[in-house]
């Protein structure tokens, strides 16, 4: 591991309760699982969700990744699987998407029943009428859940929030989560820590290293830590996780640098 990765470049003051140390030492690839948020994570924040690119050469770095780690290594993103692998198309890992309520593992495919329900249709439906009288909101359809984005019309976020409020009322098992400048109507029992824990229970014995930006990624910093591992939050905010990178581009130098030492090594 090069210096730049593990070194430590010092706590911050005590009364400043948003930042903690920065990166992590990273384990052995060999004895880690590696867990990686896909927006604000592996991409910067766009616009738009169709919006984000993933810079040249860091699909190579992930295929890396999956070599040294015999393959444990898991994207896992509220982004539909779909778009992931079309964004991704080379990386042969696992990616768990929607939070949870899709994934491809080995090869297999699964998606959460949810979203074939007579109401999720009609809800969507409903939906795609509705932002028609919203100029900047978009609506996202995913095969489980159904998020409006509000990035462009910030004043229309209560709207926004009101209507899927509204929906989940008359949808049994369905709950409303704030994203970033967005808002999603979900399955309840879908999220990021079951994926994890679901996946460590296949990967064991393994150090789990989890890193995200946003507060769905806590459920999967919970996880890591009950498990001996590391957590790693990347950008500005409240959080549960030990560890801090700055942005988009000090998780692409922490795994750049983790994959040419895990080269060297090998
Ligand atoms: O779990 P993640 O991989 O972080 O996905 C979370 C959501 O990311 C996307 O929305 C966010 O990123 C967009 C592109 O930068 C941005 O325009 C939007 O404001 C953000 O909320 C994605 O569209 C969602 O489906 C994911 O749930």
């Amino acid at each position: 591991m090069s210096a730049q990765t593990t070194k430590r470049r010092g706590t911050i003051p005590d009364n400043d309760m948003t930042r903690g140390p920065e990166a992590p030492e990273m384990p052995n690839p060999d004895n880690a699982a590696l867990f990686l948020d896909f927006d604000g994570t592996l991409v910067e924040i766009a616009e738009r969700p169709d919006a984000v690119r993933l810079e040249p050469g860091m699909e190579d770095v992930l295929i890396g990744l999956h070599a040294h780690t015999n393959g444990r290594i898991a994207i896992v993103s509220g982004r539909n699987l779909v778009e992931l692998e079309r964004i991704m198309p080379n990386y042969p890992g696992v990616i768990v998407g929607s939070h949870g309520a899709e994934s491809r593992i080995d090869g297999a495919y699964t998606t959460a029943p949810e979203g074939e329900t007579t109401a999720f249709i009609a809800s969507r439906d409903m939906l795609r009428a509705w932002v028609e009288h919203y100029e900047g909101v978009l609506l996202e359809e995913k095969p489980v859940s159904l998020v409006l984005h509000y990035r462009q019309a910030p004043d229309r976020q209560s709207d926004c929030e009101g209507i899927l409020s509204a929906l989940s009322q008359v949808m049994p098992g369905f709950v409303v989560r704030p994203s970033k400048m967005a808002v999603e109507l979900m399955p309840e029992n879908v999220s990021k820590e079951r994926a994890v824990l679901g996946l460590l229970e296949e990967w064991r014995d393994l150090i789990p290293v989890a890193i995200g930006d946003d507060r769905t990624d806590e459920d999967m910093f919970g996880a890591a830590d009950a498990n001996g591992g590391y957590a790693i939050k990347v950008g500005e905010g409240d959080t549960a996780a030990k560890y801090r990178l700055s942005g988009v581009g000090e998780v692409h130098a922490l795994l750049r640098n983790w994959l040419e030492t895990s080269e060297r090594s090998s």
